[in-house]
């Protein structure tokens, strides 16, 4: 039977730790300022911007939001951008992804200056991150490194399985999986075998964006299994690429969904705000 593994719980402890931070600036009069730009109203992303501003707010970080009509151009986001690079209040930006279809992603993320990309999705920080230099990590992968190190689940040695290369996880997390001295592999859909593959892991990270794909199957007993996944099932309840009432039994440690990766993602997001201003200082 698998220890289930508290997201919300562990992101609501660093969010204490990250309070006591933002008080201590605060003494110094330092203030930490996070910009955050929606394009459209796509209705996931106004429940995480929602959830960002907030945490915000719970931390005393100081947010200030842009929400910019699905029709903006992307010479409008971009210019956006360049004001919030040049201003020295602000200490992180984010634009929430995904964006439109008329507006190219690339082209907005490598607008950001690397300093202030908390995101961790700028070329700089992605070097930097596989270099082992000072950066940002996106906020996703950061938060399952947490998540284990928390969870006293050890890395170092482990057979580690990613499914998924995406560069918001599937990538990043390989590296910090790496960086922890895990052995890793990375799967994804031209993979042959998958279920050989998965069931070498000690610690399974499943970002395949496949509604509870993974069962029991394709688990090594006693594994820690970690889901990425957001999706509504036939009941229109949250679940993830994890089939977890058929993962529980045969798991050491499971996240669920919701309550599991999700939550540690908004933690880190601010976590880096924090550093960026430190670093600024
Ligand atoms: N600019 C960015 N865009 C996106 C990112 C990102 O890190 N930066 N990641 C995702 C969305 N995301 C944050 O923006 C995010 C996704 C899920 C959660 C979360 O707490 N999920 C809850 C369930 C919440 C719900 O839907 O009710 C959970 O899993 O428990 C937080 C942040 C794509 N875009």
């Amino acid at each position: 039977m698998a220890k289930r593994i508290d997201g919300k719980a562990i992101a609501a402890q660093i969010k204490e730790e990250l309070k006591e931070q933002v008080q201590q600036l605060a003494k110094d009069n330092i203030t930490v300022t996070l910009a955050v730009i929606q394009v459209g109203q796509d209705p996931a992303s106004c429940v995480y911007v929602r959830n960002k501003q907030r945490t915000c707010e719970e931390l005393g970080i100081h947010s200030l939001s842009y929400e910019l009509e699905e029709t903006t151009s992307e010479e409008k986001l971009l210019s956006l951008i360049q004001e919030l690079n040049a201003r020295e209040d602000v200490d992180g930006i984010l634009v929430q992804l995904p964006l439109p279809g008329h507006i190219n992603e690339k082209d907005v993320l490598n607008a950001i200056d690397p300093a202030k990309d908390v995101d961790g999705f700028h070329p700089y920080n992605v070097g930097a991150l596989s270099c082992g230099e000072e950066g940002f990590v996106p906020g996703t992968p950061a938060g399952i490194i947490e998540l284990l190190k928390r969870s006293d689940i050890r890395i170092d040695g482990k057979e580690c399985v990613v499914i998924g290369r995406s560069n918001i996880v599937g990538k990043p997390i390989a590296q910090l999986l790496l960086a922890e001295n895990g052995t890793v592999t990375i799967a994804h859909s031209h993979t042959v075998n998958l279920k050989e593959v998965t069931k070498r892991a000690d610690i399974l990270v499943v970002a395949i964006g496949k509604r509870q794909m993974i069962d029991a199957e394709y688990v090594k007993p006693g594994a820690a299994v970690i889901d990425v996944g957001i999706h509504r099932d036939e009941a229109n309840h949250l679940c993830g690429d994890v089939d977890y009432e058929s993962v529980f039994p045969v798991a050491s440690a499971i996240t669920p969904v919701p309550g599991g990766v999700g939550p540690m993602t908004i933690a880190m997001l601010m976590k880096n705000c924090i550093e960026s201003r430190r670093r600024r200082l």
